[in-house]
């Protein structure tokens, strides 16, 4: 029997295919990137086609550099942006409407009002989340006010609706499947994390309807399989799990307390909670991390929407690089960022703040600042952005940090990891692999097929690359965390009229 998994790594600016053997070794890895659209002030979507495409070219891609075909792979599995909605005809395949993104706050009206009459009080013991526009509930109800045929479709009963995981395993299976994980389904704000289902109070309160939702499994499993017709090979589908909880099984974060951060388009902190979903009244997130088998695994996050982005939007759109891997030579290249500050709130503030009006700000400037100063605050704020959710996590928790495990593109950057480690004050280990999200997908798959027997044969993988100690002054911490407090409190509330 072939011991080949495939994980899929659908994230917010690329989607990634790896091979893994049976070892947890990269066999081969294929990624593309694909767009964003911005048609308004906070307004994120993707074209559903443009998701399916390019995960499926990167799949072709890697089995052609592995010179593999698919009859080889054991199993797959998926790791994928979350929150982001995608709606379709289940009659033609065809995608209704832009994906809504999750960094999109089209909805963050109704949110306030949802927030106004209390019922932020009811979403909260449900589901575990903050009412905010950036969890799917508000955005499934967007489109089916907002799009006719979307609305039509619903109700001659051929509309569906998922988040990307649900849309992927749907082109994968042909048509056949229409399912989500838990994990993901824990994003939706309809989504009961106690008695695990679609909670008839929220649906009825989002008015939306249950059966154009997908089947809600476990994240280690057998989902379906792809269909033969198109991929010449019935191959199941068999660990699911959204891409922060992928990074965190990943990482084999596997013991209560374990915590890692992901620095990729966004930034997320998360804390392995146990069996215990653990309320948090500081603003982070109780969410579901896995389920296998019958047990659930919960954790606390911490959600901040702009990380890595920034640094694409200074490549892409303000041409201070051509690639990314110069971020780190040209934010050393001077010794200070000067004072300069920068709040990458460009579709609000996530945790612990949740204010969807905030707008990024350039604070400092002087007649001195320079592109190396901008791009060295850009890399700090990413650190300050994560430190604001450890003091949260710790509270909520009780339970005191040593280490933190780090992975997500940026995470590549030493100077970002060494910065972070001085602002959080605890050490930072980062992995061998940092591609810990395709990893997770993966050992939830194998888990399922018998590629691998348990969790800790899959511990044995994880190994540290390097580990980042505190190396700085408390009194330049605290100077440094007080100009940050001051740039975030000019940032917040800046587009509300
Ligand atoms: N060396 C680096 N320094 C800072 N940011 C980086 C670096 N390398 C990659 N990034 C950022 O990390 C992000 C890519 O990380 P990734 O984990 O692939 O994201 P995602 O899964 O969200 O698509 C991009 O936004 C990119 O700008
Ligand atoms: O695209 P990423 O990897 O930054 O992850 C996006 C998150 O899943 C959004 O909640």
């Amino acid at each position: 029997m072939s011991k080949i998994i495939m994980a899929l790594d659908q994230g917010t600016t690329n989607s990634r295919t790896i091979l893994y053997n049976e070892k947890g070794e990269t066999i081969a890895v294929a990624g593309e990137e694909f767009s964003c659209q911005y048609p308004k002030d906070g307004w994120v979507e993707q074209e559903a086609e443009d998701i399916w495409r390019s995960q499926k070219n990167t799949m072709d891609a890697v089995l052609k550099k592995a010179k593999l075909n698919l009859g080889d792979v054991a199993a797959i599995g998926i790791a994928n942006q979350r929150e982001t909605i995608i709606a379709w005809n289940k009659e033609t395949g065809k995608p209704v409407g832009k994906a809504i993104v999750w960094q999109c706050r089209r909805t963050a009206d109704y949110c306030d009002c949802l927030k106004a009459e209390g019922f932020d009080k009811v979403i909260k013991e449900k589901t575990g989340l903050v009412t905010d526009a950036y969890f799917s509930g508000s955005k499934i109800r967007w489109i089916l006010r907002h799009n006719i045929e979307a609305r039509e479709l619903a109700n001659k009963g051929t509309l569906k609706v998922g988040t990307v995981d649900a849309w992927l395993i749907w082109k994968l299976t042909a048509g056949a499947v229409h399912a989500t994980d838990v994990s993901n389904a824990s994003r939706t704000m309809i989504f009961n994390i106690h008695d695990l289902k679609y909670d008839p109070v929220l649906m009825e309160k989002l008015d939306i309807p249950e059966d154009i939702l997908p089947k809600v499994k476990a994240s280690s499993g057998i989902f379906g399989k792809t269909d033969k017709k198109l991929f010449g090979h019935e191959i199941p589908i068999a660990g699911v799990a959204g891409d922060q909880q992928a990074a965190l099984f990943g990482q084999a974060a596997y013991e209560k307390g374990m915590t890692k951060i992901t620095h990729g388009t966004g930034c997320f902190m998360m804390m392995n909670t146990g069996a215990e979903a653990i309320e948090s009244p500081s603003g982070l997130l109780t969410t579901i991390g896995w389920q296998i088998g019958d047990r659930v695994t919960y954790a606390l996050e911490g959600s901040v929407f702009i990380a890595g982005a920034l640094m694409q939007w200074m490549r892409d759109d303000l041409d201070f690089f051509t690639d990314v891997a110069q971020i780190e030579e040209m934010a050393t290249a001077i010794p200070s960022s000067e004072g300069l500050y920068i709040v990458p709130a460009f579709v609000g503030l996530g945790a612990p703040y949740w204010d969807p009006y905030a707008r990024g700000a350039m604070l400092g400037i002087t007649r001195g600042t320079t592109k190396n100063h901008i791009i060295r605050a850009g890399v700090q704020s990413l650190a300050y952005q994560a430190n604001d959710l450890i003091g949260a996590m710790v509270k909520d928790s009780g339970i005191k940090l040593q280490t933190v495990k780090v992975d997500g593109g940026a995470s590549a950057n030493n100077y970002l990891c060494q910065f972070q480690a001085d602002i959080l004050g605890v050490s930072l280990s980062r992995p061998k692999n940092v591609e810990t999200t395709a990893m997770g997908a993966a050992y939830l798959a194998g888990l399922a097929v018998g590629v691998w027997t348990d969790m800790d044969q899959i511990k044995s993988f994880w190994q540290e690359d390097r580990c980042f100690h505190l190396n700085q002054s408390q009194e330049k911490v605290d100077e440094c965390l007080r100009g940050w407090k001051k740039a975030v409190d000019r940032a917040k509330s800046w587009a509300k009229d």
